[in-house]
């Protein structure tokens, strides 16, 4: 049986529908993210999900059982907020007690529970401090622990890292990643950070203007992002203007900006006017014999891994990553001869583009 569903669910605020129809069942330990942009209904999808929001239409299902009217606290469910959301005046270890102590629990098995989730978090030995006198690391620690404590049915996380500097955020990525598989525990991320969504999630919910439109693993909707929306949210990406001029059954002959290109393609039927997209990473700096396109650079920029460089000819202007290994590519003004995979385009028609 599906671990937790969403049927249908809507949220109307009078006139104003930020939730449009949400439907998706997540898998008991599963992590799924819902990523969007801001004001495109995740929080408030998450905020129905925790029950301090009623739906307006819709359904959640937790192990068959209906909850949608069932009071927050009657859930299970474990909650971490962009704010943390800390108790001030009490120290971190009520802090994590406190849900524990409204659940009934003995204080000899709390301490002990509570001793547990602060080495899961590594925070031993903070137990006294209070949250004034922790980092912000610490704190979405704390906070973390006070979500797990409960051993919660579902951990529900809303931009918690969004607070973090860089170097911290990503540690907190693997970090949280790890505790949630060590625990199995199902979880659902709000964020607008597509790497934070890749980096930590089985299954990505990208949502635009109160949908889901499109549920993938990472590595798929990377790779084959179902609209532009999706493609351009996550990650940088490449987008010319084409015209199909001939169909096989398993590709399409393709005019764009004077260049003929066979582009391979699975099932899905296309209009004459579409889009193609490569992503700035596929394309590659070649010799001029093996080269599909030459390109004045315009601009380079060093990125420690990688240069990124902007390049103008046939198919206007162009991004494309190279590879940083050890010697410095051409430099603005140059002129580079470009190549890429059939495999690594993709076509969406125009109109799907803007969706
Ligand atoms: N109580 C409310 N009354 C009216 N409008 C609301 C209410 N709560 C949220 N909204 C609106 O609903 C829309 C979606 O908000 P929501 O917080 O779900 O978006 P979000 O995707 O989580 O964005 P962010 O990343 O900025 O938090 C926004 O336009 C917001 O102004």
């Amino acid at each position: 049986m599906t671990y937790l569903i969403l049927e249908g669910l809507a949220k109307r605020y009078g006139d104003l529908t930020v939730v449009e129809d949400i439907s998706l069942e997540i898998e008991r330990g599963e992590f799924l993210s819902l990523l969007g942009p801001s004001g495109c209904g995740k929080t408030t999808t998450l905020q129905m999900v925790a029950g301090f929001t009623e739906p307006t239409r819709g359904r959640i299902l937790l192990e068959g059982r209906d909850i949608t009217r069932t009071r927050p606290e009657k859930r299970g469910m474990g909650i971490v907020f962009q704010s943390y959301a800390l108790f001030p005046h009490m120290s971190v270890a009520a802090n994590i007690g406190f849900g524990l102590e409204m659940q009934g629990m003995a204080r000899s098995e709390r301490g002990q529970r509570i001793s547990e989730t602060l080495e899961l978090v590594r925070l031993d030995g903070l137990a006294d401090r209070f949250p004034r006198e922790l980092s912000g690391g610490q704190r979405q620690r704390v906070a973390v622990a006070r979500a797990l404590a409960i051993r919660p049915n579902v951990l529900l996380l809303d931009e918690p890292m969004s607070n973090l500097d860089a170097k911290l955020r990503e540690e907190m990525h693997i970090e949280l990643r790890a505790i949630q598989k060590k625990l199995g525990i199902t979880t659902i991320l709000v964020t607008h950070d597509q790497i934070e969504a890749m980096t930590m999630s089985d299954r990505i919910a990208v949502m635009h203007g109160g949908k889901i439109v499109q549920v993938s693993t990472p590595f798929e909707a990377y790779e084959r992002p179902r609209s532009a929306f999706a493609s351009s949210f996550l990650g940088k990406t490449n987008c010319i203007a084409a015209r199909i001029t001939e169909r096989q059954p398993n590709c399409c002959r393709v005019q764009m900006g004077g260049l003929n290109v066979r582009i391979p393609h699975e099932s899905a039927q296309y209009a004459d006017e579409i889009q193609v997209y490569i992503r700035p990473e596929k394309i590659r700096v070649a010799t001029p014999t093996d080269s599909r396109i030459s390109s004045v650079v315009r601009a380079r920029m060093f990125l420690g891994n990688h240069w990124a460089m902007e390049v103008e000819g046939p198919l206007g202007r162009l991004r494309v990553n190279i590879p940083n290994v050890g010697i410095p590519p051409a430099v603005e003004g140059d002129t580079v001869h470009l190549a890429w995979q059939d495999e690594d385009m993709r076509m969406l028609d125009a109109e799907t583009a803007h969706g």
